[in-house]
């Protein structure tokens, strides 16, 4: 190991003194999803393991991205709870939200979230390196670690968990107006007052609604006809109205021309549909894979054309005994999907001989967008199914049916599921509404099952509750 300044003077002196070469049993890059849970099973089961993180243990997930942002997601509920305490007849809630108060909260889980990840590191026996690792040739890492020593490390196998970034386009003035990401936004110590957000996807749309709620007047500028662009009419249809509603002024068809300004003053997003001043402006265009810079060419590991790195259906890259897992590697952008691939490769690396590794191939995809309501997603779209012409029976049914929702007074949304015409198999389920995140479980475990929809539409489910809706949508499926 070299120091820093010191140490390399001391060197120079004499012959520059190469860092002694440790090897391992596995070396993954980048504590997110798949890669921890790799290096923990394997440390589990005896090898000499470790991970290198530059900045976030535990990934992005815990620190930066879907918990962080469901805590925001969260505390703007409570609000706009707050802002109806009058229809329920409770003293009314005044003033504005103290962001200092939301983010202090937001924090707290943050820390506890670490915490929680160094105790796995300990207790499994992986070891936990802070620095930035770089390929310097074949299963090679060289490491500058967070306290200025280098270490040069060897593994038989390597698994790159590298993830991905905010994608910031070449629009002019866009890098210059110093615009937020969904890292800045959630460290946030102001409701910004204006926020104008591009891209009206997964980010924008949770962040919109959160930051609505939170007190910002919110514009989403989306270059698309319609937000969430490859989803369901319907669903468009019932989201756009509900985060119109609250005043959220949504933009579609809008390309961004130019920024001028700077975001956390004054700022101006000059689009097709004219200019619009805000104070903040916050990306959410998608994201751009963390596989430059990082001496992938010396590793022997191909990259596709859109910069995620080749896989095959096992995850194995070019290079021989190399894996790459999770956004790094163009897996869905899910952290359940990360999860899914740490299985993959743990079944290559762990499983028993002569068994059939678990594969990437033809895996259930569900997901669910945080907004309120909430939009989760399992299967087969109707929207799918006509551009394939595949045909279907179609169950519908509005929330209000769901007795639940009533109660809580959140009826807005509609369940429906698509049915073969074939046999009784579920082919898709798709709700919008409260809850829906939590229902989409039990209809995905009948269809990774293979049970026929009538194992739902005949169980006996508690009442009243959100799941059992799922019994009166599917006796409302049309008969063969
Ligand atoms: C705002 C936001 C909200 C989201 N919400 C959800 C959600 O609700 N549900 C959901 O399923 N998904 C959500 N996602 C997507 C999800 O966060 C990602 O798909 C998931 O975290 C990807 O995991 P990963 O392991 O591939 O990468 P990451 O978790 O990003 O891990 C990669 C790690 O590698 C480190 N690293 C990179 N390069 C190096 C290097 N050279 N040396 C050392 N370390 C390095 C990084 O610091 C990082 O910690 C959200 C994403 C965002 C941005
Ligand atoms: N609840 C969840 O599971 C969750 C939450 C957040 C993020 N994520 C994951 O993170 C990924 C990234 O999220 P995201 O919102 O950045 O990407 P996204 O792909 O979901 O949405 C990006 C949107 O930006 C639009 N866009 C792109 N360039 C634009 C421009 N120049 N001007 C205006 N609009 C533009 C696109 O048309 C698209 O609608 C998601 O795809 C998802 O996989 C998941």
């Amino acid at each position: 190991m070299t120091g820093g300044s010191a140490g390399r003077t001391l060197t120079c002196m004499s012959a520059p003194l190469a860092d002694p070469v440790e090897h391992y049993d596995l070396l993954v890059l980048g504590s997110g999803e798949a890669g921890k849970y790799i290096a923990w099973a394997m440390a589990t089961s005896g090898k000499k393991a470790a991970v290198i993180e530059r900045r976030y243990i535990g990934g992005s997930c815990p620190n930066i991205a879907c918990l962080p942002s469901k805590n925001f997601v969260h505390s703007a509920k409570v609000a706009h709870y707050a802002s109806q305490a009058a229809q329920f007849r409770l003293p009314v809630a005044t003033g504005p939200i103290d962001m200092e108060v939301v983010r202090g909260r937001k924090r707290k889980m943050v820390d506890g979230l670490v915490q929680m990840h160094e105790g796995r590191f300990a207790q499994t026996g992986a070891e936990l390196i802070l620095g930035t690792g770089t390929f310097t040739a074949p299963r090679t890492l060289h490491v500058l670690t967070n306290t200025g020593m280098t270490r040069m490390l060897t593994a038989e196998t390597v698994v790159i968990s590298t993830g991905s970034r905010a994608a910031i386009d070449p629009i002019p003035g866009l890098l210059e107006a110093q615009p937020l990401t969904h890292i800045e936004m959630l460290e946030t110590g102001q409701v910004p007052p204006h926020l104008t957000i591009l891209g009206g996807g997964y980010i924008g749309l949770e962040f919109a609604q959160a930051m609505r709620r939170l007190g910002s007047e919110v514009t989403v500028v989306e270059r698309n006809p319609r937000l969430l662009h490859r989803e369901d009419e319907d669903v468009i249809t019932t989201l756009t109205g509900v985060l119109s509603r609250e005043g959220i002024e949504i933009l579609t068809s809008t390309s961004v021309e130019r920024v001028t300004g700077r975001s956390g003053s004054s700022v101006t997003v000059h689009t097709s549909a004219g200019e619009i001043t805000g104070t903040h402006i916050l990306v959410a265009t998608g994201r751009t894979p963390n596989t430059d810079g990082i001496g992938l060419d010396l590793a022997g590991v191909t990259l596709g054309k859109d910069g995620h790195i080749q896989v095959d259906e096992h995850l194995r890259t070019s290079a021989e005994n190399v894996f790459a897992v999770g956004d790094c590697a163009g897996s869905p952008h899910f952290t359940h999907i990360a999860f899914d691939d740490h299985r993959v490769v743990k079944s290559v690396l762990l499983g028993k001989s002569g068994s059939t590794p678990r594969s990437t191939k033809d895996r259930q995809v569900p997901f669910c967008l945080f907004t309120d309501p909430e939009f989760a997603h399992i299967g087969l779209s109707e929207s799918e199914a006509k551009r394939q012409g595949i045909s279907y029976r179609l169950a519908k049914l509005p929330m209000l049916a769901v007795l639940r929702t009533r109660t809580m007074d959140e009826s807005e949304g509609f369940l429906k599921a698509l049915i073969s015409t074939q046999d009784d198999s579920i082919l898709g389920f798709t709700a919008v509404g409260v809850g829906s995140g939590e229902m989409l479980a039990a209809v995905q475990l009948a269809m990774s099952a293979n049970l026929p929809y009538t194992a739902l539409r005949d169980l006996i489910v508690t009442h009243p509750t959100l799941n059992e809706g799922l019994v009166y949508l599917f006796s409302s499926t049309p008969p063969r």
